[in-house]
């Protein structure tokens, strides 16, 4: 109980003392805040240490001094009571003693003794009879030796040892910490001015952050921004991965540094269906800009899908009457959202139904060109891409040199994540964000063309989709001819489950399984 209140109270008192220096060091980094705490620490110990140590050699010195004075009296009696012949003899079988004597009587002598012997026997040692046969000797072996012994193994000495030897201790760490604390310094001076890396939670050694994924990486990757920030780095084993999953982010990776970010990092999986050498895979350069044009200009253009309508069409025709052919049986719909949207919002379905009953007629068949007269389902379109994005993440960004994002640094090569579905679901920017209600897109400022990065389905900048033309005439006329042709039921016995599943594309975790049923009154308009 005391350890742990000790140990609580030494916190506290740590902790008051580090915010005390925080706030009092403005300007010193906490590598450096530290390492002047530390030498500041050892000073006053030290200081402390010394001044202890010198009282207890001084003791020691007395006492030293008062054994030499009570043998010196003894002597001086024997003297005055035998004669000095007596003395010589006694000096004779002590002759040590008296020339301590002579040393003692006479201080800068022994002070000169004392500082030769420091230089001979060292502050470490204790004197031996060889010290005596160097300099020593002048005064006489034994006399010496005794003198050495007594001014050199006391006490005192010990003292000296402990000091010297602390001494050593102190230089060391103050050396070892100086040279820490320059080479941190020099890294800093190194790196001043450069921002610092996004934030993100720690990985394991080796593979970082992978084992930690889930399968579900969108929804997983909002989490980790809630935690950490618009700007997250992951350690995907030797790759970096950065999460942007801010509009102002967003904005800075695909529009203001849109050609630093136009080369992809496709993982693994996707180069050994393309070999990356793809439209999609390629980096941004020359090959890129070739196949990008021909893709653009010639596959996907409008005039290109114009001509090719018919295609389309005759597609579409035969979905018709495959359904037609089941009218009131349980029809596999698939994994697509569009569809799995209406059927779940019955009232959504019969607005665009009469939108369609206006436009088209029921006399009739959709074609491609009533789309554009179709304002409703084309909002109903945004809407479900805003909730359900057919790529959530993009197609993975790199930046080829090191930049920066927001004010964290990002390296050359890494995989950038730009998370278009946490975008579209910010409630800081969409009302009710997981409702879906596609009046919010009827004439709004929301298109395709990726130029507000509130709503992106398609990406945005040079690396768009190629293909948002030719997307906005399949869904809008496959949906237009299906909602016109049919009234759309779950069948019995089935739960519409709109679980997402992250893959290439986003799709239904389930497949919707739904009965048509024909609401067209000609029924050549089925064939
Ligand atoms: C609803 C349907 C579709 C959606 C939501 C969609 C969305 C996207 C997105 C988000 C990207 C990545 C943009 C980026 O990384 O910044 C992309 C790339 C691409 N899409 Fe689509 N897409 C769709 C349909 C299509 C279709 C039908 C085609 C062609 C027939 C197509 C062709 C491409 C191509 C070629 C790229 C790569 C462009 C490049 O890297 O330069 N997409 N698409």
């Amino acid at each position: 109980m005391a350890l742990i209140s000790t140990s609580l109270h030494f916190d506290y008192s740590y902790s008051k003392t580090w915010s005390w220096l925080s706030k009092n060091t403005n300007g010193i980094d906490d590598f450096s805040r530290l390492f002047f705490t530390l030498v500041g620490i050892f000073a006053v110990f030290w200081v402390r240490f010394v001044r202890k140590t010198k009282e207890l050699m001084l003791a020691n010195d007395h006492v030293v001094d008062s054994v030499v004075h009570e043998r010196l009296k003894s002597m001086r009696k024997q003297e005055e009571m035998a004669g000095r012949s007596k003395v010589q003899e006694s000096l004779h079988d002590e002759p040590s003693y008296g020339l301590v004597i002579e040393v003692i009587k006479q201080p800068e002598i022994m002070r000169e003794v004392q500082q030769e012997l420091e230089e001979i026997v060292g502050m470490n040692d204790v004197a031996e009879e060889s010290h005596t046969k160097t300099d020593i000797s002048k005064f006489c072996n034994e006399g010496g030796l005794a003198i050495a012994s007594s001014l050199s193994s006391s006490g005192s000495s010990k003292c000296r040892h402990i000091l010297s030897y602390f001494s050593r201790l102190l230089f060391t760490l103050v050396v070892v910490f100086a040279v820490f604390w320059y080479t941190w310094m020099y890294i800093k001076s190194k790196n001043k001015g450069k921002p610092p890396s996004p934030p993100g939670p720690r990985g394991l050694p080796l593979v970082g952050n992978r084992p930690f994924l889930q399968p579900d990486l969108h929804s997983y990757f909002a989490e980790l921004a809630r935690t950490y920030g618009p700007v997250v780095k992951l350690q995907l084993g030797s790759k970096i991965g950065i999460l942007v999953t801010s509009p102002s982010a967003a904005r800075e990776v695909l529009k203001d540094q849109d050609i630093v970010f136009a080369n992809r990092d496709v993982p693994v999986a996707g180069m050994l269906v393309t070999g990356g050498r793809d439209i999609v895979g390629n980096h941004y350069g020359p090959e890129w800009r070739m196949l990008r044009k021909v893709c653009v200009l010639k596959m996907l253009s409008n005039a290109t899908l114009d001509k090719v309508y018919s295609l389309r069409r005759t597609e579409v025709r035969e979905t018709v009457s495959y359904m037609h052919s089941m009218a009131g049986s349980p029809v596999n719909v698939g994994e697509q959202m569009f569809l799995t949207i209406f059927i779940n919002k019955p009232e959504v379905m019969r607005k665009a139904q009469q939108e369609l009953e206006e436009v088209v007629g029921k006399d009739k068949i959709v074609e491609e060109t009533h789309i554009y007269k179709l304002p409703y389902l084309l909002a109903i379109m945004k809407e479900s891409l805003r909730l359900h994005p057919a790529l959530p993440l993009l197609v993975p960004h790199s930046p080829s040199e090191d930049c920066t994002v927001g004010t964290y640094a990002i390296p050359k090569g890494c995989r950038v994540f730009v998370n278009a579905w946490a975008i579209h679901r910010d409630p800081s920017v969409w009302e009710n964000p997981l409702e879906f209600n596609p009046d919010r897109f009827l004439n709004s400022k929301w298109d395709f063309s990726g130029r507000d990065f509130n709503y992106f389905p398609f990406g945005s900048g040079s690396r768009i989709c190629a293909g948002t033309a030719m997307a906005e005439r399949m869904v809008l006329y496959s949906i237009a001819t299906l909602l016109h042709s049919f009234d759309w039921k779950v069948a019995e016995g089935m739960k519409l489950d709109l679980t997402e599943k992250f893959g290439i594309v986003l799709k239904l975790k389930n497949p919707l399984v739904a009965v048509p049923t024909p609401r067209l009154s000609i029924p050549a308009l089925y064939e």
